[in-house]
């Protein structure tokens, strides 16, 4: 029985074994480490909030598999519907794909997660209880973490702020010093990368220009639909706009809209900063959800929420690439359905993985004191992203699988690569 109603960690548990599958991995216990965290950690974190009240948050950190590397992955303060309970398994989960999107990607480090469970936004915490939670949850970690073990990053409803308050907890904890590579998007002047802000929609505009490569399908006027309209979609937006694409729909958490004749991605952006949503945007249609989706493209980029393409959604697409810039938009059932229509489907680990990559190269220069421009970022992304969706398009099409069994056997494949060279010890 599952611990936790629609438990993740067992969606991730069954991602690891079809890999196994496809890589004749039959050792349960080689698959059972593969599966299972290398450490979960559950904390208190005890705040004295503005009103003078002492309040108790729950924190975590999963620490998945460290074969290849320090762990690596972002810390989100959220309040799933499931509880707490259900975080824990959430956290465990995205701690194992940040193992599969690094290892992808070929970079020399692990996965993990990190999460506190607040809404900061809904339950207005002021700036200073934010801080003293932030400052306590790094204490909190304080062992664990470090530039050659752990380096967390931002997720939900936490920013380059909570980084640098990280980073200045751990740094004043460990000798007084100046640790920037302990945690990664951190704003520019204080050790953060150029072309992090742009970073996931930058890769998955480079990963779509490779799918269409491979399927012969010209960039130039390719029509593209957007779901979401935040910044891992709209930088994919401004990105394959510059490749020569016509962007024709996109949507937010008010409506989609759908434009047959396309429109700018500058255009819309200053219509959505003065209204507020993309809903209206002068000779739109407003449609909805299931329609955007299903509309008539060559490249879908749903990159907004998870859990939107269904095996409903999925008959009726007529896309030829789908660009998943968000984390699990599509429903294990679609997959299948979507395969045999012939659709590309660029999977999440790879199709979002620009921003983990940039969050790397910004680990690198902190190591190295030294800084690179943005195009040196942008270039050296690139590359590896183009790296690991050749990769990852040659065993598709060598073991007839979609792209994201492709991708994930890669994955797994490298860190028990990495585990056998190192062998086990203690
Ligand atoms: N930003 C990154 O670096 C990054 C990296 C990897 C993965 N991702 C994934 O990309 C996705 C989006 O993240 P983001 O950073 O762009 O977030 P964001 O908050 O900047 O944007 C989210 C967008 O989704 C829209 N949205 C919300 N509810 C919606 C709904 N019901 N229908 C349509 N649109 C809706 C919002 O209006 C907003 O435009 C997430 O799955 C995230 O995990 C982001």
């Amino acid at each position: 029985m599952a611990l936790v109603e629609n438990d993740p960690f067992e969606n991730s548990r069954k991602q690891v074994h079809d890999a196994c599958d496809l890589l004749d991995i039959t050792d349960k216990g080689m698959r059972e480490y593969l599966v299972m965290p290398n450490r979960v950690l559950r904390f208190k974190i005890p705040v004295m909030m503005d009103d003078g009240n002492l309040r108790i948050f729950t924190g975590f950190r999963s620490q998945h598999n460290n074969d290849k590397g320090p762990y690596k992955g972002g810390i989100r303060y959220f309040n799933p519907k499931g509880g707490v309970e259900y975080m824990e398994r959430e956290v465990m989960a995205l701690s194992s794909w940040m193992t599969w999107k690094c290892a992808i990607l070929d970079l020399p480090l692990g996965g993990g997660k990190g999460a506190v469970y607040v809404n900061p936004k809904e339950e207005k915490i002021s700036a200073g209880e934010k801080e003293r939670i932030t400052r306590r949850f790094a204490y909190m970690l304080s062992e664990v973490i470090g530039p050659e073990k752990d380096i967390p990053a931002p997720d939900v409803y936490t920013t380059g702020k909570e980084m640098i308050q990280i980073m200045d907890t751990f740094g004043k904890l460990n000798g007084n010093r100046y640790t920037p590579g302990v945690i990664t998007g951190k704003p520019v002047p204080v050790g953060g990368s150029l072309a992090r802000n742009v970073a996931t929609g930058l890769g998955s505009a480079y990963c779509t220009r490779e799918a269409a490569k491979t399927l012969k399908i010209p960039l130039k006027g390719a029509k593209v639909v957007l779901q979401g309209f935040g910044n891992a979609s709209t930088y994919a937006g401004i990105y394959l706009e510059k490749m020569g694409c016509k962007v024709i729909g996109a949507s937010d958490s008010k409506g989609s809209v759908l434009v047959p004749a396309g429109f700018k991605m500058d255009k819309m952006m200053e219509h959505k900063s003065k209204k507020g949503t993309v809903v209206g945007y002068p000779g739109s249609k407003k449609v909805t959800a299931a329609e955007l989706l299903t509309a008539k493209c060559d490249i879908l980029v749903p990159g907004a929420l998870e859990n939107q393409i269904d095996a409903k959604i999925a008959a009726k697409l007529q896309c030829k690439i789908i660009t998943e810039a968000a984390n699990g938009p599509t429903f294990p059932e679609a997959d299948p359905i979507i395969f045999k229509k012939k659709i590309l489907l660029i999977p999440d680990i790879l199709a979002n993985s620009g921003g983990v990559c940039i969050s790397y190269l910004e680990w690198v220069q902190n190591n190295q004191g030294y800084y690179w421009s943005f195009d040196d970022v942008a270039g050296k992304m690139e590359t590896t992203i183009v790296r690991g969706f050749k990769a990852s398009y040659e065993f598709a099409k060598k073991h007839k699988v979609d792209m994201r069994k492709a991708s994930m056997a890669i994955a797994v494949d490298r860190v028990v690569k990495a585990f056998e060279h190192r062998g086990l010890w203690p």
